[in-house]
């Protein structure tokens, strides 16, 4: 019987695994399928297109409408062709087109429904103001903002063309003028903006409109922001819903739906609510080549971001314009004033404002008043400044969609400029709890936790995946941090590590516990109860990679996500995934790919600095192991100190191994660095003090560090084969100096490795600290002074001086 049970649960076990690999073959399917269509598409529009945009016809595309059909869109042959031209030039002040506008012109004053997609700041207003202004009557704008029509009416006034809103707050008497002169035959203006709620609850705006498309002067339908309609989009708006009373009432009247950011599910989704079918949609490629995205580490010290933050401001983007986003007003309101206390002309803007503040921050950004604004995405749709050359998220958004159209409100102007994220762990659950009620809310957060966590794909083509738009990672051009840094990376084994995690999740769920990542985090690194430290397998990673672990496991699925509400807060915390089973198969393995231990010391140059000799190219910010800057790696330092002190027992198995045997693991390096700076000795044995790094430092020409491209030498040509950092670019001087540490290091710790394992080999001298002890007695420590004092003061001037080199 007891055989039997077991089989059975092992046979259960197996058939759990089976399960879980058929799931994900079928999501691998999925996205496959996907990307087929996606380049069948391709291969169809290479074929026919002649312009640099790409122009793919579905979704809803008219299965009618031939390419040739659809080139002839780009020809200047309609009666209408002449008024467009002229009032191009003359209304618009533009010379030309630019890609696909006049295809979506001349497609909508024929009559056609539309869908335009196309980034932001490519020129979509123009391709639905002038149509109305060439077009009998007035044309309905649908906006989701009273700003974004603000901005627009100012601007056709500034131009002399007749434009009129209605909102929640328009005066009875200008409501009442607005809604008799639709109905004139000469109307007074030439586009109406309206709020999608005005549509969905003024009878007496409805039947005006009614009365004027039965007086031929509604001239055409225009949904900005036309993704809001779908629950799919990443801005939602349930107003937006109830806009297919518009074509159900006015059939004949063409409709125009724009965005910058729509996948081909999402704009079905519009076509069925908003009642049109035979759409025509443009799309014109998402890839904005001026725009250099980045991410970076933040980190858990907000003040550490914020110097981080100041400083690009400060040096890198001197008086230019910028924004910074944040998470919530509090924030807005706090990043705002910390950027004041350091001498930087910032502004909050979040949708708590007064009206008035905010266009008054608004303004005085616009006529670069204010340098910075820091902002809540209430700042958003419909900013039209050219001269942005930075946009700095200070959390991250809560999808590509969102992060994409959000940092695409730099460099409009068609100038260089730089999209920098600042990726935090805490931030993926802050944002989570915000977006849990929202339809796939969760799976955008972590697609974006991807782009951020990821360290070897092109940061365009992880976006492009979600514009369905196949992606060369030549077309990048190097303008993203991990083009241009292509080989900063190292695979790692992390399944030890996961076990570890699984199993003290494990744990929390047999005490009917639930951890939230912080707690999770906690426990992994042995605080907490010590009833659960001597129950679990604590590791010695440091605190950025333990976080780096946790996300990976989540967005690999064996790390779920779980939440509990209470009327004030949501909460959410860690629980096992649907992979977490897969784990207890040893044959089962998890790898991620890491930023190199090393880290980079080639400078992340921005957009603009890239190709510019005369700049400082020295990083602002050198990322250390995984991105962790240096002051954070000094306090994981005294953690890992402490912790070896009460978990020696631990320690010493991930000294010798990583934590399961594996050679490759991120610990590994880490205990490396930390442990085995000792005393200088020669190959030959004679010993040889490390020079104080004052002296060194002035031996290095100021010149030579601040511009690195005239003296430099590729590290890596002094280094062993077996090394995991890529070549950075630093001084001669310093170069030398570093690989001479290096070897150092090297042979100390194959020297203490070597005496350690005689003495595990000894019974009486079994344990890691005699197997430490022996070995360094054996080297030449000045008297007097324990171990510990010798190792930590040079650890001290070691890494003084690797900081000193890094610079
Ligand atoms: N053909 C053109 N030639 C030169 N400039 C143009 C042309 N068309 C538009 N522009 C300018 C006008 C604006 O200053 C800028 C952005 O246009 P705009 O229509 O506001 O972009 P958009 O609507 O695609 O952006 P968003 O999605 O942010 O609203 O480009």
């Amino acid at each position: 019987m007891e055989d039997a049970q077991e089989e059975l649960d092992s046979v259960e076990a197996e058939l759990e695994m089976v399960e879980v690999q058929v799931a994900e073959l079928l999501q691998k399917q999925t996205e496959l399928t996907s990307r087929k269509n996606a380049l069948l598409r391709q291969l169809e529009g290479a074929t026919s297109s002649s312009s640099s945009a790409k122009s793919a016809k579905s979704p809803g595309a008219s299965p009618s409408m031939s390419k040739q059909e659809m080139q002839r869109y780009d020809g200047t042959g309609f009666q209408w062709s002449k008024s467009v031209e002229q009032n191009l030039k003359d209304t618009f002040r533009l010379s030309t087109f630019r890609p696909l506008q006049l295809r979506a012109i001349n497609l909508t004053m024929s009559g056609r429904d539309l869908f335009l997609v196309m980034p932001t700041g490519r020129g979509k207003s123009l391709c639905y103001q002038l149509p109305a202004v060439c077009s009998k009557g007035s044309s309905l704008v649908v906006t989701p903002l009273v700003s974004l029509m603000e901005d627009q009416i100012m601007y056709l006034k500034s131009i002399d063309v007749a434009a009129v809103m209605l909102n929640a707050s328009s005066s009875r008497e200008h409501a009442k003028t607005v809604m008799a002169g639709m109905t004139e035959s000469k109307c007074p203006f030439k586009l109406l903006y309206v709020t999608p709620e005005k549509i969905a609850k003024s009878k007496l705006l409805m039947s005006r409109l009614e009365k004027a498309y039965k007086a031929d002067q509604l001239s055409r339908i225009t949904v900005d922001e036309v993704h809001c309609c779908s629950q799919w989009g990443h801005d939602f708006r349930p107003d937006y819903k109830l806009l297919g009373i518009l074509k159900r009432q006015f059939p004949k009247v063409p409709l125009i739906g724009l965005t910058a950011t729509a996948t081909s599910s999402v704009l079905k989704d519009c076509e069925k609510i908003l009642c049109v079918s035979q759409t025509v949609t443009l799309t014109a490629s998402f890839n904005r080549t001026n725009l250099y995205y980045e991410v970076r580490i933040k980190d858990c010290d907000n003040d550490a971001s914020i110097n981080d933050i100041a400083s690009l401001i400060k040096t890198r983007y001197k008086d230019q314009s910028g924004i910074v986003y944040v998470f919530s007003q509090k924030d807005a309101e706090a990043v705002a004033s910390e950027l004041q206390k350091r001498d930087i002309s910032a502004s909050a803007y979040h949708a708590n404002m007064d009206p008035e503040d905010k266009s008054q921050v608004h303004r005085k950004w616009t006529t670069n008043k204010i340098r910075v604004i820091v902002a809540t995405v209430a700042f958003g749709m419909g900013i039209d400044k050219p001269d942005v050359r930075f946009v700095v998220h200070h959390t991250i958004s809560k999808s590509i969609e969102n992060y994409y159209q959000e940092s695409g409100r730099a460099g409009r102007d068609g100038r260089p400029a730089d999209c920098i994220v600042y990726y935090g762990f805490s931030d993926i659950f802050r944002i989570s709890t915000m977006v849990v009620m929202e339809n796939v809310g969760q799976k955008k957060l972590l697609t974006m936790v991807d782009y951020c966590q990821s360290v070897d794909r092109c940061r365009r083509s992880l976006m492009a995946v979600h514009f369905d738009e196949v992606w060369d990672n030549k077309g990048c051009g190097q303008m993203c941090d991990t083009c241009r840094h292509a080989n900063d990376y190292v695979t790692v084994d992390i399944t030890q590590h996961a076990r570890q995690v699984v199993q003290i999740l494990e744990l929390a769920v047999t005490n009917d516990e639930k951890l939230t990542p912080l707690k999770l985090v906690e426990a992994w690194m042995g605080k907490g109860p010590a009833k659960r430290r001597k129950m679990i397998q604590m590791t010695l990673l440091s605190r950025p990679q333990v976080e780096a672990v946790i996300v990976q496991l989540l967005l690999k699925s064996y790390l779920g996500e779980d939440f509990s509400f209470t009327p004030y807060a949501t909460y959410f915390y860690l629980k096992l995934g649907p992979k977490a089973a897969l784990l207890k198969n040893n044959s089962h393995s998890v790898s991620v790919k890491m930023k190199s231990t090393e880290g980079r010391s080639a400078s992340d140059t921005s957009a603009a600095e890239a190709n510019d000799p005369e700049v400082d190219q020295t990083p602002d910010h050198v990322a250390l192991d995984n991105g962790c800057p240096p002051q954070l790696k000094q306090k994981q330092l005294k953690e890992q100190k402490n912790m070896s002190r009460t978990h020696g027992k631990n320690k010493e198995q991930e000294l010798k191994h990583g934590p399961g045997g594996s050679r490759e693991s991120v610990t590994a390096a880490h205990v490396v660095e930390v442990d085995v700076e000792i005393n200088t000795v020669n190959d030959d044995g004679a010993s040889r003090p490390v020079r104080p790094c004052s002296k060194r430092k002035s031996n290095t020409p100021q010149k030579a560090r601040r511009n690195p491209c005239t003296n430099v030498a590729l590290v890596d040509a002094h280094r062993g084969a077996g090394s995991l950092s890529r070549a950075s670019l630093i001084s001669d001087t310093a170069a030398e100096e570093l690989c001479e540490l290096r070897s150092y290091y090297s042979k100390q710790l194959r020297r203490i490795n070597y005496i350690s394992h005689e003495c595990l080999a000894q019974p009486a001298a079994s344990g890691v600290l005699a197997c430490i002890r022996e070995p360094l007695r054996s080297l030449r420590l000045p008297r007097r002074v324990t171990i510990a004092q010798t190792a930590r003061s040079l650890w001290t001037r070691v890494s003084g001086r690797r900081k000193l080199l890094h610079r």
